[in-house]
């Protein structure tokens, strides 16, 4: 909402594509959205898969599925144009599972520059676990996809008081951390 905003206000023509078929309510305008093409309680209903199943078939689909209507869309926008493609959050999706790689590999051909906007909830910072956890996730997408990548910290509102700490790391800090918040005996490792 606030990147919709962002772009409104400089006069850029912007676009969201809604590629999360659980997302309900919007606070923008959505030029596209997964719903109208796959349904995921139907996929859920007649594969016999449970919600995360269900996603990630929704997701392998999505290169046929979204193809003619994309074509339809890009009729309409000119070559300044942004368009916003928010992915589900699954880490799934963005480490053993191809369908972005894929898709991406798609809007090249059609001669779409593409950036990746990585965003990793605050929350990642408030220990070392989720700290490297997020890390991983963000190294992850950024092997897999090979495109110019920016990862950046969301929900900065919510002032976590270890935040600082992690905003510098380096593997010997990291260390140190992981020494002095577990327990476990294999921790010399
Ligand atoms: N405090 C705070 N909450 C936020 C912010 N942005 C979103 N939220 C809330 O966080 C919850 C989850 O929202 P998001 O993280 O935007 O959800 P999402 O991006 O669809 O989640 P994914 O499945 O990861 O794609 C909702 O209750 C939002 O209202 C923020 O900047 N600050």
């Amino acid at each position: 909402a606030s990147l919709y905003q962002h772009c409104e206000t400089r006069g850029r023509a912007v676009h969201i594509v809604n590629l999360d078929p659980e997302a309900e309510n919007f606070d923008y305008q959505v030029a596209m959205d997964i719903k109208e093409i796959i349904s995921l309680d139907e996929v859920m209903e007649e594969r016999k898969l449970g919600p995360n199943g269900a996603l990630i078939y929704c997701m392998e689909h999505l290169k046929e599925s979204l193809d003619d209507r994309l074509k339809e869309e890009l009729d309409n926008f000119t070559d300044d144009d942004y368009i916003v493609f928010d992915c589900p959050g699954q880490i799934e999706l963005f480490t053993y599972v191809p369908v972005f790689k894929n898709f991406v590999e798609q809007l090249k051909r059609k001669n779409i520059n593409v950036y990746v906007v990585c965003l990793l909830d605050s929350q990642f910072m408030t220990d070392v676990a989720k700290f490297m956890s997020g890390c991983m996730a963000s190294l992850s997408a950024m092997v897999q996809l090979e495109l110019p990548h920016v990862n950046i910290l969301s929900k900065m509102d919510l002032k976590y008081h270890s935040l600082f700490l992690f905003l510098v790391m380096d593997l010997p800090n990291i260390s140190e951390y992981v020494k002095s918040e577990t327990q476990n005996k294999e921790r010399k490792t």
